[in-house]
């Protein structure tokens, strides 16, 4: 399917890559920036060169600021970092027709109510069909082409299937899924393993460290998941497990990458400022450490990250603490 009218909102590295690919799958593509200095250096360089160098960004897509530009839309695109989704969702609000689906590609969970993003697009855009498209996607790759396959969750499921028709490509596999909750926290809570990984990597341990952090990782985000109402086989799907192998291996990572700097000694602040492009980990975390808490599930790698990056608790501490908690039966 295509020749359908789409805005996408939101001009960093992930909402570039997917504005060029469904306007080479023959849609009539608007991506909307932030700030007007992202939109005109797109312009003038034909490329995002802050957050998505030397992939070149065609001509016949629509640059603008305005967010008035989703009125008359077949499909939105909502791709700005999980902090902004609320702000941005309330801008848009009176502009989105009645029905609009709203494909979600932020990952993360909103720090004080504990939400996820499509939660908070259903409260402030009353008339939207919130999308979320997950799993395992680096932008650079998407870019590149490189064979990807992630997973659009809806509860409705003829706007899922609509979706899946639209983001389709020889490069790009799309599966349907009907738990959106599912798919959601799969996301935004990998990203938090991912960081760990990074951290143990910059420590200097090695894979066996790292295959142990992912196995019991997803085990961590099933549980919590479970527990809030989502299917358990979607965390061992592209959204779950799916992302938690690229995101905790990939050096296009930077939850992974931010990870590493603070394994080798960096503060936080150091690691975020080198890393520069959005690190949603950081933040999930502390929402993932409030949730297990509220949710009364064991989380004991998320709560090592939260106090690793928020209360100074040294990275080799944390690892060994974990090594040493009580003996466990593996299944339970
Ligand atoms: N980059 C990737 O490969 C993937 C990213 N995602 C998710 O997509 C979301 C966006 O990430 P990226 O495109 O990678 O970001 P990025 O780090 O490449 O760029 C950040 C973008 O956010 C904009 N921004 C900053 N503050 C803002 C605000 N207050 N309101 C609106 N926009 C603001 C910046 O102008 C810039 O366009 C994140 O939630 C991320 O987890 C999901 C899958 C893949
Ligand atoms: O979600 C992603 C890939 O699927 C992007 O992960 P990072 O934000 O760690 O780069």
């Amino acid at each position: 399917m295509n020749g359908k009218k789409i805005a996408v909102i939101g001009s960093g590295g992930w909402g570039c890559a997917v504005a060029v690919m469904l306007c080479s799958n023959g849609n009539d593509v608007t991506l909307w920036s932030w700030k007007e200095e992202e939109r005109s250096a797109i312009e003038k360089n034909g490329e995002n060169k802050e957050f998505l160098p030397g992939v070149k960004i065609s001509g016949k897509i629509h640059l603008t600021c305005d967010i008035s530009c989703v009125c008359d839309k077949d499909l939105i695109v909502l791709a700005v970092p999980s902090r902004a989704v609320r702000s941005t969702a309330k801008a848009m609000a009176d502009y989105v027709k009645k029905g609009t689906p709203l494909v979600i590609l932020s990952k993360g969970l909103e720090d004080k109510t504990l939400k996820t993003m499509s939660e908070i697009a259903e409260e402030e855009i009353k008339n939207c069909i919130p999308v979320a498209l997950s799993g395992p996607s680096h932008a650079e790759e998407v870019a590149r082409k490189v064979p990807t396959a992630i997973v659009a969750a809806c509860k409705v499921s003829d706007t899922a299937k609509f979706v899946q028709e639209i983001f389709m490509c020889e490069y790009f596999r799309v599966y349907t899924n009907d738990d959106i909750l599912g798919v959601e926290l799969g996301g935004a809570l990998k990203n938090v393993i991912a960081l760990c990984a990074g951290i143990t990597d910059g420590i200097g341990f090695g894979d066996n460290t790292k295959a142990a952090l992912m196995t019991r990782g997803i085990k961590e985000i099933a549980r919590l998941g479970t527990k809030m109402g989502a299917n358990e086989s979607t965390f061992y799907g592209l959204a779950g497990i799916g992302d938690l192998i690229v995101t905790c291996t990939s050096m296009h990572s930077r939850n992974r990458r931010a990870g590493i700097l603070i394994g080798e000694g960096k503060t936080l602040k150091q690691a975020l400022d080198e890393v520069h492009m959005v690190v949603e980990g950081v933040y999930s975390s502390h929402a993932a450490y409030e949730l297990s808490k509220k949710m009364n599930v064991e989380m004991p790698i998320i709560h090592k990250a939260y106090e690793v990056l928020f209360e100074n608790l040294p990275p080799k501490d944390a690892v060994i603490s974990l090594m040493k908690r009580d003996k466990k039966d593996e299944i339970v």
